[in-house]
């Protein structure tokens, strides 16, 4: 299958998936983007999770409108270096989802994925809803359509979320989507006080079920309410800075990162 024209300036897409919803998928999506423009590439973030889109959120982009050229939808701007469109752009009101029954969800994807004029982009990630229904199926087939390179699944260590995402990671092998690595998140719980880590769920859920089918471990993300206040205070660009200087970035995210960009090299 040949990639749309409006992807023929990106070189890598990489999918965000989670059999579950709830987990971090779009905090896992934020993470990668910003860490990604750290390390000096140019990103893009598409936002398809339909029934709540986060990232304008993630970003502080709430009040961002795409609009429409000759040449297709033109995406916000985060700073140069990210670019983002998220059905989020498109809804009146931050709190409205889109209850569009499956055939009208799949076909407003494709158009997303065919209308958009990303610029030139080193990697364009995809935040995609979250389940492994038929429907959420019929969706991530699709995005076959934007010939990604693989994709990086998000769990947490509990068990209900570990089963789903084993009927994720048998649907990434039924359609022939490679699996980049898998990311336990809220893995332990950092103390805003002494910054110790508490194991308030089992732990290790995801690092277990990676070895048992071979998959890569890509690392594990502790909760830390540090990251809801960058998110919650950001202004402007701050994010990028905060988000640079912060330990869940230099001790959980970058070894994450390097893992995937690893990965994708080889
Ligand atoms: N490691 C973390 N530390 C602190 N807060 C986190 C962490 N991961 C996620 N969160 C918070 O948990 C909430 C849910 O996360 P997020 O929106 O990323 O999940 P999701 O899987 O994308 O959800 P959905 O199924 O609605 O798409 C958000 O408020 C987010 O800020
Ligand atoms: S981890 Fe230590 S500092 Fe943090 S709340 Fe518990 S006792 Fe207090």
């Amino acid at each position: 299958m040949s990639a749309p024209d409006s992807l023929k300036n990106v070189k890598h897409v990489i999918l965000i998936l989670s059999g579950k919803g709830g987990v971090g998928k779009s905090s896992i999506t934020t993470q990668t983007a910003l860490s990604l423009v750290l390390k000096g590439y140019k990103v893009g973030v598409l936002d398809i999770d339909l029934t709540g889109p986060s990232i304008p959120r993630m970003f502080g982009l709430e009040d961002a409108k795409i609009h429409q050229s000759t040449n297709g939808w033109v995406p916000a701007r985060y700073n140069k270096d990210l670019s983002i469109v998220s059905l989020g752009f498109l809804l009146g009101s931050k709190d409205a989802s889109v209850v569009w029954r499956g055939p009208k969800k799949t076909a407003m994807i494709r158009q997303f994925l065919k209308d958009v004029t990303w610029p030139d982009l080193d990697y364009l990630l995809i935040d995609t809803p979250p389940g492994t229904s038929d429907e959420h199926i019929a969706i991530a087939e699709e995005l076959q359509f934007a010939n990604p390179e693989g994709c990086i699944i998000v769990t947490t260590p509990q068990q209900i979320s570990i089963s789903d995402v084993k009927k994720e990671i048998n649907f990434c092998n039924k359609v022939n989507l490679r699996i980049l690595g898998l990311v336990e998140n809220m893995s332990g719980f950092i103390c805003p006080h002494c910054a110790e880590c508490t194991n308030i769920f089992s732990s290790e859920g995801g690092k277990n079920l990676a070895s048992q089918l071979s998959l890569k471990y890509l690392g594990a993300i502790p909760i830390d309410p540090l990251f809801v206040e960058m998110i919650e205070t950001q202004k402007d660009s701050s994010l990028l800075d905060s988000y640079e200087n912060s330990r869940l970035y230099l001790e959980s995210f970058k070894p994450i990162i390097d893992g995937v960009l690893e990965e994708i090299r080889e």
